[in-house]
C-alpha cells in the first residue's frame, strides 16, 4: 500500500565501490598505469538493491553487523554518494550528522566553525549570529569557543557538531553513531532534543549497534546484512529478530 506523506523513499538502490587490487604507491605512477590502463579494480556492491519508505514524522533504525551498509545507505540519502542503480528522493531539508568532524575545520576555532558548519548546512550568516548562544549552551563548550577544534576531543566534536545541526530545526534529521561518542549527560539531552523534535514533525534517521537506543527512539528499523535488506518494519520486531540471530 502506498504510504502518504513520504519524506524519503529509497528505491532498488545499490552501491558500487571500486577497490583498488595493486598499490600505488605515488601520483606519476598512478598517471602512468592509468595511460597504459594498468589500472586494476574490483567492482565491490556495498548495498544491494534495497527499498523501503520513510513516512514523514517517522522515526527509522538502521541497524545491521560492522561493515552491513548502514553509512553508505545514509550517505545516499544525504546525496554524498550517488546509487549505481536506483534512486534516492528525500522531500525536504535535511541536516547530516555522518561523520564526526565532518564540515569542520581542525585549524579554526569552534566559534568559527559554528559558522561554517551553519553555511555548509545553508544558513546566513544573521541566522547563526542569533542562534549562536543557544548552540554554545546546548554543546556547554562557552570555555573552548576559541581553542582550534583540532584540540578537542572526539566528545566535544561530536557535541558541537550536533549542537549545530539541531538547531536549524530540519525536516530531516540523520544521526550516524555519533552520539556513542558522547558521555551519558551528554547522550540524554540528545536524546531528549532528538524526541522533541520528533514532536516537532522532524523525520529521524538513525545508525546505532545498540537495539535498546534503537527501540527507544524508533518507530520503524531496516536490518541490513552485507549489503542486503534483511528485515523491514517495526523497530521493536526487526530489533528482535536481529537480537534472536545474533544471540544478544
Ligand atoms: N569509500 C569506500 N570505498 C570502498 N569501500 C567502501 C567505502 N565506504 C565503505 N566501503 C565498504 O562498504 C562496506 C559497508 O560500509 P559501511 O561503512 O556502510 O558499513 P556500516 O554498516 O556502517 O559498518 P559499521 O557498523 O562498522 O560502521 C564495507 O565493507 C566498507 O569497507
Amino acid at each position: 500500500m502506498e504510504k502518504k506523506g513520504i519524506m524519503v523513499d529509497v528505491d532498488h538502490v545499490t552501491i558500487r565501490f571500486n577497490l583498488a587490487n595493486m598499490k600505488v604507491d605515488n601520483f606519476k605512477e598512478y598517471c602512468i598505469r592509468l595511460l597504459k590502463k594498468e589500472l586494476m579494480f574490483q567492482e565491490f556492491l556495498a548495498v544491494k538493491d534495497v527499498s523501503f519508505k520513510v513516512g514523514r514524522g517517522e522515526a527509522w533504525g538502521i541497524i545491521g553487523n560492522n561493515g552491513s551498509g548502514k553509512s553508505t545507505i545514509l550517505k545516499a540519502i544525504s546525496g554524498i554518494i550517488k546509487p549505481y542503480r536506483g534512486k534516492v528522493t528525500v522531500n525536504g531539508s535535511i541536516a547530516p550528522l555522518i561523520e564526526l568532524g565532518a564540515g569542520f575545520d581542525g585549524n579554526l576555532t569552534a566559534r568559527e566553525n559554528i559558522f561554517l558548519n551553519g553555511c555548509i548546512l545553508g544558513h546566513s550568516e544573521k541566522y547563526m549570529k542569533e542562534h549562536f548562544d543557544e548552540i554554545v549552551d546546548f554543546a556547554e563548550l562557552w570555555d573552548f569557543l576559541d581553542s582550534p577544534i583540532k584540540n578537542f576531543s572526539s566528545g566535544m566534536k561530536a557535541r558541537l557538531g550536533f549542537s549545530v545541526a539541531t538547531s536549524i530545526r530540519p525536516d530531516l534529521l540523520i544521526v550516524d553513531e555519533i552520539l556513542s561518542v558522547g558521555d551519558i549527560k551528554f547522550k540524554k539531552k540528545c536524546q531528549d532534543r532528538i524526541a522533541e523534535m520528533r514532536e516537532n514533525g522532524t523525520t529521524l534517521l538513525f545508525v546505532s549497534h545498540s537495539m535498546a537506543e534503537v527501540q527507544k527512539l524508533c518507530t520503524h528499523a531496516v536490518w541490513l546484512d552485507k549489503g542486503v535488506m534483511r528485515m523491514c518494519g517495526l523497530a521493536d520486531e526487526v530489533c528482535g529478530a536481529y537480537l534472536e540471530e545474533n544471540g544478544t
